[in-house]
């Protein structure tokens, strides 16, 4: 761990630093699972959405790292993944994946020494039931974000965030699959052509890169351009998580001509706080209730002298639990284009009714 992590007078230095390490070592686990996944690593959920044995091992390993590396902490953490599928006849198989997978990255890693019984897995992944809320500090984390993307073999995220008190402190992306490298030209960087982004920022200390298996880290801004012709805008590569129509028509309000940049999870936001593109759009589907896991990480990360607002305007509240307060719609950009951009929201989502 590079020590320049910890930013003089960071009060969350050492969660900070857990937290790095903690990403760090699932995204390891999610690396070799994408490089070879089979259809039995993939189960469909309630809801329909898909979860892999890497979600379930990345959210295992980050809650080790978390309780490991902060003993003296209570130790809240909302994730999105429970072991209920994993409970029912016929799971045994994908329980046991699991927990190979994980003791044999405890072991690769050699940080601790130590490994988990099949038990210790399950209720593991359950200790991510925590509700949240106004008070107190909960961890939240998405242990793959953009587990579609994972599955097609393209971007994904270990997202983790820090709850202190309703807001959030503190921000960790691992991107395995963005390249270390901005896209923005004017954005010098020594990275070479090196790939996998670990992104993070803490409150009032700005956000940084490095690389996912350690470097010197980099100060990052998002883009500064106040002319949205001059603009470029990520959204979900999903067309089902996304309302494309809507997002075009924002575009074309805006004169923005680069075509959309559509990209899997919240390395968007990464990606937007280094300043590769410009304008960050998610319009998810009227029926879609946005997860707080989907956001916190991301959302801190773009205080790279970026701001994140939901489709009113409105800060993201963090502090109702485990789902978003908030008005359909995020939005995420620099000072400049925020008021533009939301106008045109506000005027696209008029016409749509
Ligand atoms: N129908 C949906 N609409 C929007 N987002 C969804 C939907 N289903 C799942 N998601 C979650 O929201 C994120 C969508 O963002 P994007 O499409 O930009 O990656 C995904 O990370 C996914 O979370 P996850 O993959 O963690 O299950
Ligand atoms: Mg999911
Ligand atoms: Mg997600
Ligand atoms: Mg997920």
């Amino acid at each position: 761990m590079s020590q320049a992590t910890e930013v003089v007078g960071n009060p969350y230095a050492a969660e900070l630093a857990a937290a790095k390490k903690a990403v760090a070592l699932a995204a390891r686990l999610c690396q070799r699972v994408q490089r070879s996944i089979l259809h039995s690593d993939i189960q469909s959920k309630a809801d329909k959405t898909p979860v892999t044995v890497a979600d379930y091992g990345s959210q295992v390993l980050v809650c080790l790292v978390l309780k490991k590396e902060l003993p003296s902490h209570s130790f809240s953490i909302i994730a999105e993944e429970d072991s209920k599928d994993l409970r029912e006849d016929g799971a045994q198989e994908i329980i046991e994946h699991i927990t190979t997978l994980i003791n044999e990255t405890i072991v690769n890693d050699g940080s601790y020494n130590m490994s988990l019984s099949k038990e210790d897995v399950l209720s593991a992944i359950d200790g991510g039931k925590s509700e949240g809320g106004p008070s107190g500090r909960h961890w939240i984390l998405d242990p793959i974000d953009g587990t579609k993307g994972f599955i097609r073999g393209d971007q994904y995220a270990v997202a983790l965030g820090l709850l202190d008190e309703g807001k959030v402190v503190l921000g960790v992306l691992g991107c395995p699959n963005l390249p270390l490298k901005s896209t923005n030209k004017n954005n010098s960087s020594s990275f070479g052509d090196r790939i996998g982004s670990l992104f993070f920022a803490t409150i009032g200390c700005g956000a940084q890169v490095e690389a996912l298996e350690g470097s010197e880290p980099q100060k990052i801004s998002v883009c500064s351009t106040n002319n949205p012709v001059d603009a470029s805008f990520f959204e979900s590569f999903e067309a089902s998580h996304s309302k494309r129509d809507l997002t075009s028509s924002i575009a074309e309000k805006l004169g923005v001509r680069a075509p959309p940049v559509r990209m899997d999870s919240q390395a968007k936001y990464g990606a937007l706080a280094r300043g590769d593109g410009a304008i960050f759009l998610r319009i998810p589907h009227k029926s879609y209730i946005e997860t707080v896991w989907d956001h916190a990480a991301g959302s801190i990360v773009t205080e790279a002298g970026g701001m994140v607002k939901d489709a009113a305007g409105n800060d993201l509240d963090f502090c109702k639990g485990r789902y978003l307060d908030r008005d359909r719609g995020i939005i995420a950009t620099n000072k400049h284009l925020m008021p533009l951009v939301l106008k045109a929201v506000q005027e696209a989502m008029k016409e749509e009714q």
